[in-house]
């Protein structure tokens, strides 16, 4: 018998699961009728516009946003949490520099995982510690892994400074100016959580199976490496090196554009699963890269942002998501594009987390069926002569 459901001879197909719902969540809520998004009830503009990514991360683990003295014990404990040890280092310094920096953050997660005596437990506080803990170390992973390539030594984390501060002094060396501090953060509440994604859906395959977290983890980031979801970030900088900066982007877009499309090439940084009048957080992103267009003075970059924007929304009404604004505004702050990917790891962690302890206290491994299409039932034929003789 078919592993599909015997009322039905022909079962209707939800290729890519698209439209399906599978389960509940009290994380988040993606509205594409309204084109919002709520963390835990707050609208992710607001969230954006006056608290900081360690008051996001708080509020998607416990479901609250914390008080003045709830947010200093937390990032107190983030901040004892930022470095990292040695034996990381050194896994991360066997792997070649043509490694992907998404793989290199994959085996980093897995690495940690396999050196943390509490990997098999399971329990909510175990969890919570492991996902403060990830959430806190992310920053040194993935500016420890750029810094490399350019032959650089790993900056130790400055305590005196926030997340974002510390995330970008440890990237770049220097102390961070405000403005810029304020855009990165926009970058990372934004990227925290986004329901039932495919990188967020994986981790909560894994954890159904009753795995451990590192292993949800390291699958998720398998799954946002990919250009359709997360990668798109980087993507979309590819683009626009193709189209080239300087004077005259505009009319490079278009003309780009036409020939990507008449390629039949997918445009990066276009387009949403859910949202299909535009992404709810692309607004908020948009104003953070113009805010950066005009602090490194790189009117051309917008320029060429708009253009390939409208000409992609008059050929195929198509609109950015996330990762269109999201990679330019990481290309001006001076970050390589192969690490876009990681920056977002770096926040969605949050919510990767905050999903794989949802999934756990309500288990239900996720399995679904399939419809087989193979050959009917056949037989291996006799073989001619018996083994040995
Ligand atoms: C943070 C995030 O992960 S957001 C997503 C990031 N990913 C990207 O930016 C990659 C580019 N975008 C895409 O590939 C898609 O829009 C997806 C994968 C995000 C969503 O795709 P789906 O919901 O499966 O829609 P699907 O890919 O079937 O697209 C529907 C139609 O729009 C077209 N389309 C959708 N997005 C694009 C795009 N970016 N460029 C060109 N055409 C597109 C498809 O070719 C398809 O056309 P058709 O019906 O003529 O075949
Ligand atoms: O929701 C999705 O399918 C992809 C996305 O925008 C995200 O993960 O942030």
């Amino acid at each position: 018998m078919s592993e599909h459901t015997p009322q039905s001879e022909t079962p209707k197909i939800y290729k890519g699961l698209a439209g399906v719902p599978v389960d509940v969540t009290a994380i988040s809520k993606v509205n594409s009728d309204t084109n919002s998004l709520l963390y835990r009830g707050y609208p992710v503009q607001e969230l954006a516009a006056s608290v900081t990514f360690e008051e996001v991360a708080y509020l998607l683990w416990y479901g609250e946003l914390p008080n003045d003295e709830e947010l200093a014990a937390f990032e107190d404990l983030e901040r004892s949490h930022r470095g990292l040890d040695h034996e990381i280092k050194r896994i991360v310094d066997e792997l070649p520099l043509t490694a992907h920096p998404m793989d290199v953050v994959r085996t980093a997660v897995s690495v940690i995982g396999a050196s943390d005596p509490k990997t098999p437990d399971d329990s909510h506080e175990a969890n919570l510690e492991k996902s403060i803990r990830l959430f806190a170390k992310l920053p040194s992973i993935v500016t420890y892994d750029q810094r490399r390539r350019h032959e650089l030594e790993f900056v130790e984390p400055n305590n005196d400074l926030g997340y974002s501060a510390n995330f970008l002094w440890q990237a770049f060396g220097e102390t961070p100016e405000l403005e810029v501090v304020n855009a990165f953060d926009t970058s990372m509440i934004l990227y925290a959580e986004h329901s039932f994604n495919a990188s967020t859906f994986t981790a909560r395959v894994i954890a159904s199976t009753l795995s451990d977290l590192y292993s949800a983890v390291t699958g998720a980031i398998g799954a946002l490496k990919g250009p359709l979801h997360g990668g798109a970030n980087e993507a979309v900088m590819h683009a626009f090196d193709e189209i080239g900066p300087g004077e005259g982007g505009a009319q490079r877009a278009v003309e780009w554009l036409d020939a990507a499309l008449a390629e039949k090439r997918k445009i990066m940084g276009f387009g949403h699963r859910v949202y299909k009048h535009g992404d709810s957080r692309v607004p908020t992103m948009r104003d953070a890269l113009e805010r950066m267009v005009e602090h490194y003075d790189r009117p051309d970059l917008l320029e060429l942002y708009t253009a390939l924007e409208d000409a992609m929304d008059e050929r195929k009404g198509i609109k950015p998501n996330l990762d269109y604004p999201a990679g330019p505004t990481y290309h001006l702050m001076g970050w390589d594009t192969e690490t876009f990917t990681p920056l977002f790891v770096a926040s969605r962690v949050t919510g990767w987390t905050a999903h794989v302890m949802e999934q756990l206290a309500s288990n239900a491994l996720i399995r679904p069926l399939s419809v087989y299409e193979g050959p009917d039932e056949r037989h291996v034929p006799p073989k001619g002569n018996a083994a040995g003789e």
